[in-house]
């Protein structure tokens, strides 16, 4: 069966699709009404909550983290994305923003040549998916040219207008593919409308990862920075008693793929939308990268040689350039240590999740087996 035509099936397949997602929606609603009155505002419930405006560039300046390839400054760019407090891993503010735009590592390659241009594809989620590792791998096509930080143009700076998106974007000579990452449009509801405004042609691609994985390395990264937070354990229930899910809180919320698809395709064709499995990403990149470069319609450049696995890393990382440089992990904020959770919490999450996945399975013609103990896989 040519799952990925579904998202261009007749009327019989879209109704099953909509009959299906809509009892999912129940599903989720009934969660929200019997969680209390916080969680009464679906659909509302499914989107991350308003941001504050974007402030001025603080004068923290110290370089990104978590690039793998270190960024290059960009004439001109003026991203000032940030959160209230620090910004998240990937999401750089200000003068260090400005630094985003432009290419793979070395002052000398941010080219002064060619145009700035709004992206043709987007990696549009999902958070702690394993976004900047696709990113940073996609990057080393020469056919390719990324923002470095997350722009969040779609959900905290749509304001700034498309001139202020194009001039974040690094230049690119014609035939070379403008990216960005910005994790939490998959799930701003505005975005996907937004993103077919600026261009219906717009790839976009989802790394996925099992949700109560996500769910647990979402929680570590807050409590990185955050240590007086509660237990996962505690934040993850309404009420323990009852085995009843939080799923008003956004580290749960996040993993309901099939209702934030459910969003994009009203906007988009399937066949528009490539999912990479976060898990195949790390025991396969160049497997997953093969599938991304196909489907950017980009020749299979990054493949096997570009990657080596990291022991003491745990995961893969890219190679040193042929000329110069170190081999590029991954900095610390990439592939953290994950606290223990309590196994019948994790057990009650997967029950959770497991009607969420299937739906999503299906919605994608994809079984990416979150359901499947580690053996089995
Ligand atoms: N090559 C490589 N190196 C390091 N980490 C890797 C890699 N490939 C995938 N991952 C996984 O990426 C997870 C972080 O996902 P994101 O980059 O999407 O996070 S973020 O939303 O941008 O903060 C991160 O999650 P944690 O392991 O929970 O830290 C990793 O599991």
């Amino acid at each position: 069966k040519d799952w990925r035509a579904m998202g261009d099936a007749g009327p019989p397949a879209r109704k099953l699709l909509f009959v299906c997602t809509l009892s999912l929606s129940v599903t989720y609603l009934c969660y929200s009404l019997l969680g209390g009155a916080g969680a009464l505002q679906f659909p509302l419930a499914l989107q991350e909550p308003p941001s504050p405006p974007p402030s001025p560039p603080p004068g923290d300046a110290s370089p990104a983290a978590d690039a793998w390839l270190r960024t290059p400054l960009a004439p001109g760019g003026t991203v000032t994305a940030r959160e209230p407090g620090a910004p998240d891993d990937d999401e750089l503010a200000g003068p260090r923003a400005a630094n985003a735009s432009g290419d793979r590592g070395g002052a000398a390659s941010t080219p002064d040549y060619g145009e700035k241009r709004l992206p043709q594809a987007v990696i549009i989620g999902v958070k702690k998916g394993g976004t900047r590792a696709l990113l940073e791998a996609i990057r080393v096509h020469p056919d390719v040219r990324a923002v470095g930080v997350e722009p969040h143009f779609f959900d905290r700076n749509y304001d700034k207008g498309l001139d202020w998106y194009r001039n974040v974007m690094p230049r690119t000579v014609d035939g070379q593919i403008t990216m960005e990452k910005t994790p939490s449009y998959f799930v701003t509801s505005e975005a996907p409308q937004r993103i077919h405004s600026m261009a219906k042609d717009t790839k976009l691609i989802v790394v996925v990862r099992d949700p109560v994985t996500r769910a647990i390395s979402d929680y570590t990264q807050t409590l990185s920075k955050k240590p007086d937070i509660p237990t996962f354990e505690v934040l993850a229930f309404k009420n323990r008693t009852l085995g009843l899910i939080d799923a008003s809180w956004s580290a749960i919320r996040i993993g309901l793929y099939a209702l934030h698809l459910q969003s994009w395709l009203r906007y988009f064709r399937l066949a528009q939308i490539h999912l990479v499995s976060g898990e195949r990403l790390i025991v396969d990149p160049a497997g997953e990268m093969a599938k991304v470069q196909d489907f950017l319609g980009l020749a299979r450049v990054v493949t096997e040689k570009h990657f080596f696995f990291n022991k003491t890393k745990g995961f893969p990382c890219l190679k040193k350039p042929e000329e110069s440089g170190a081999p590029r992990c991954l900095g610390k904020s990439k592939g953290r240590t994950h606290p223990a959770i309590d196994p019948d919490v994790i057990l009650r999450l997967r029950k959770f999740y497991k009607p969420f996945n299937m739906m999503f399975y299906q919605m994608t013609g994809q079984d990416f087996q979150w359901e499947l103990e580690e053996g089995d896989k």
